[in-house]
């Protein structure tokens, strides 16, 4: 099968998404997948990227694409889902191509429903404090979720192309998931990618809204940069990542401090990480599941704050926090941490939004960063932040 490097400009070869495709995109580059030679399914993510490999070199397809649950625990129910598709095409962009505005026409739910209540995530934030120094745990991280009901099935292609069009520095993606849901989101956050012998991996962990005015803006970013808290949230982060990292790369370089980035609705903190890797036969999907969850969606240690997440949180996760992309067959690929993300059914979708939690954490606070998590799908769905 032919990988179509196809005349299409990245915002052309993202328009044709259509829901059953897998889309990987930013403004500057596009990965569109269609159709499926293979679905591989597997609870383990590490055999699951074993299967991959072998069933690329065998067959000739030249890359999978697909999605890691939160959850690759020894007690996981939520398979990995990779997929051999049977056409690729791909677009690269020298500078950032005109961003088509975005559609306007979007149907309005019908119901909604928040996973806890918003005193209840407040409440829950309050045990996850109390929760971390009984059990020595550094980091919770806790999400709640947004139901929305629509009378009508949801136009994913709309919702697609206007996250595309908000969030033109950052990755829109799709992704099919077992039982027929589609996976959308628009994610600032890359948990790795691997070029040869390349590794990069840009963790976000320290959050703060943006504000509409220009000044406040500004003044929400710097507190987020002052911030002990938010500094400390970062730093576990990063101490986990190099540590992942250590045993398959010879050389990692890590900035001493975090730069200071924003989406459209959010600030972060995130550190750019650079590695040379010891031994090519390891893939971009070897690595996404040696590294994932990270501290940034689970905390640590990882298996206590995933349990205490699993006690608060009233809902699955999924494949909210997972991570999604693609792999080649010389290894090479790109995955991306699944947050700003909603899974869709035929008329329902479920929203999720999380934040880190240390001992400093404030309940109101981190509600609020919730609802400017929301943000992101709320706005490619012309809904505003009072869904939230
Ligand atoms: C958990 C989410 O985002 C993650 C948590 C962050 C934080 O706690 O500051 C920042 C970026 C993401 O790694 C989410 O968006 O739902």
């Amino acid at each position: 099968m032919p990988t179509r490097t196809a005349p299409a400009s990245p915002v052309e070869t993202t328009l044709r998404y259509r829901r059953g495709d897998f889309l990987f995109a930013t403004a500057r580059r596009a990965l569109l997948a269609q159709g499926a030679a293979a679905i591989l399914a597997d609870l383990d993510p590490r055999r699951l990227a074993r299967t991959v490999a072998a069933e690329l070199d065998r067959s000739g397809v030249p890359l999978a694409v697909g999605a890691l649950p939160f959850d690759t625990g020894p007690d996981t129910t939520v398979p990995g889902r990779l997929v051999l598709p049977r056409t690729v095409h791909r677009a690269q962009a020298e500078a950032e191509t005109p961003v088509l505005p975005p559609v306007e026409e979007l149907p309005a739910p019908v119901a909604t429903r928040r996973l806890p209540s918003a005193e209840g995530h407040r409440a829950n934030v309050r045990a996850a404090v109390a929760a971390l120094g009984e059990r020595g745990l550094r980091k919770a991280v806790l999400a709640r979720a947004l139901d929305l009901e629509f009378d009508a099935p949801i136009p994913v292609e709309r919702i697609v192309r206007n996250l595309a069009c908000g969030n033109p520095r950052h990755h829109t993606y799709a992704a099919e998931l077992p039982g027929g849901a589609t996976l959308v989101g628009a994610t600032p956050e890359l948990l790795l990618s691997r070029a040869g012998d390349s590794v990069f991996t840009t963790p976000h962990a320290g959050s703060m809204p943006r504000a509409a005015d220009p000044a406040a803006d500004r003044a929400s970013g710097e507190r987020l940069r002052s911030s002990a808290k938010d500094q400390e949230e970062h730093a576990v982060v990063v101490e986990y990542v190099v540590e992942a990292l250590r045993p398959f790369c010879r050389k990692l370089d890590v900035p001493g401090e975090p730069e200071l980035v924003s989406t459209p609705a959010i600030w972060h903190l995130r550190t750019a990480i650079t590695g040379e890797l010891v031994d090519r036969s390891v893939t971009a999907l070897d690595l996404a599941a040696a590294l994932h969850p990270t501290p940034a969606t689970c905390g640590t240690p990882t298996a206590g704050a995933r349990a205490l997440e699993k006690e608060l949180e009233p809902f699955d996760r999924g494949y909210y926090a997972g991570t999604v992309g693609w792999v080649d067959a010389a290894g090479d690929g790109e995955w991306a941490v699944a947050v700003r993300c909603a899974q869709v059914t035929q008329q329902s979708l479920r929203l999720y939004a999380g934040g880190g939690i240390v001992a400093a954490s404030d309940p109101e606070v981190e509600y609020q960063e919730t609802v400017a998590k929301f943000g992101t799908l709320l706005a490619a769905m012309g809904l505003d932040d009072r869904s939230a």
